[in-house]
């Protein structure tokens, strides 16, 4: 049989606080019925992405789009079709949605999504709608206060909600103190954050997850932590962006774009080696490498989540 291929518009609309998302459900007689989606729909012959976004969410809810920005894209195989479902986030809109069409409409906080029923396509894109666009990698920092500063005010100033402990430099018990005490901080500003270490850590410290370095995520054949926390790991190629969708990491940075002081070596991948990689990962991909703030509209232009980067935040 040759699989249909259909193109989707969707999208995750934001409420004005950015803590829920709007949220349909297919009516029983459709398919995948009774299960909840992102509104949208397929697009009409010649139609872009974002002018499909615009008519359906019209057609759906009566609502006008003002702004949207692309959240990500999921090609996923369903028994019948090969789908690509290109989601983007929308932040401004006018008018009040209803069901137009007699679906049930509702706005779910983003840490209750996980109890909706979604079709077998959404777990990427519900992750992609829980993890902010930046990712702060902490430096080697040999002074704890020092640390918990520079921590402090990337949270504060920069607003900061995703943290990657990694210290190198730390032996195991030194580090889980470290970890303590970052752990205690971003809590305070309703951070995450992830343990740059062995999986096996999580045992003694209730952080939010493990984030895997590309060797040590090779090694691995099935995930190696439990659902409901994060696991991330670093990637540089396909083979390892294969390998960190197989055992079902939660999301990757990709790297490196461009050339840094710290990897001098390492041949840079440029925005569109990065973009080809990236298509068919199901998962959410932030870009890494050289990367500020500056970069984050790019970098989700070509299919990212948004920016890792050390430096940028680390002042
Ligand atoms: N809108 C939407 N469709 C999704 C999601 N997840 C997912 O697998 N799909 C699939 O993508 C396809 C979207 O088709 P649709 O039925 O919404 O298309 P449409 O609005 O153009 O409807 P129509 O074909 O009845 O005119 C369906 O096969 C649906 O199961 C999602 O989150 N939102
Ligand atoms: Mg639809």
């Amino acid at each position: 049989m040759i699989k249909r291929r259909v193109h989707v518009a969707a999208a995750a609309i934001f409420s004005d606080d950015g803590n829920e998302v709007l949220l349909a459900r297919r009516p029983s007689t459709v398919d995948q019925g009774g299960l909840w989606e992102f509104p949208g729909g397929k697009l009409a012959p010649y139609e872009t992405g974002f002018e499909a976004l615009r008519r359906e969410l019209h057609e759906e809810l009566g609502i006008s789009i003002e702004r949207a920005q692309p959240l990500i894209r999921v090609h996923h195989e369903y028994s019948d079709k090969h789908i690509l479902l290109d989601v983007w986030q929308v932040h401004g809109f006018s008018g009040e949605p209803y069901g137009r069409e007699g679906q049930a409409v509702r706005w779910v906080k983003l840490g209750e999504l996980f109890n909706y029923p979604f079709p077998a396509a959404n777990l990427p894109i519900l992750r992609a709608v829980m993890l902010p666009t930046e990712y702060l990698i902490t430096a080697e920092e040999e002074d704890d206060g020092v640390f918990l500063d520079k921590l402090q005010r990337a949270l504060i100033e920069d607003g900061v909600r995703l943290v990657q402990l990694r210290a190198k430099s730390l032996d195991e018990s030194a580090y889980l103190a470290r970890a303590e005490q970052a752990l205690q901080l971003c809590r305070e500003h309703g951070a995450r954050l992830l343990l740059n270490t062995e999986p096996e850590m999580l045992a003694h410290i209730d952080a939010d997850g493990v984030h895997l370095t590309s060797e040590r995520l090779m090694t691995l054949e099935r995930r190696p932590i439990v659902e409901g926390k994060w696991l991330s790991a670093s990637t540089h190629d396909e083979g390892q962006l294969a390998r960190a969708g197989r055992i079902g990491c939660d999301f990757v940075t990709l790297s490196p774009l461009r050339t840094t002081p710290s990897h001098p070596d390492a041949a840079p991948l440029g925005w569109h080696d990065f973009q080809q990689l990236v298509e068919p990962a199901a998962m959410p991909v932030f870009a890494l490498g050289g990367m500020t703030r500056h970069d984050a509209n790019h970098a989700r232009a070509v299919g990212a989540q948004g920016i890792a980067s050390i430096r940028d935040f680390w002042r």
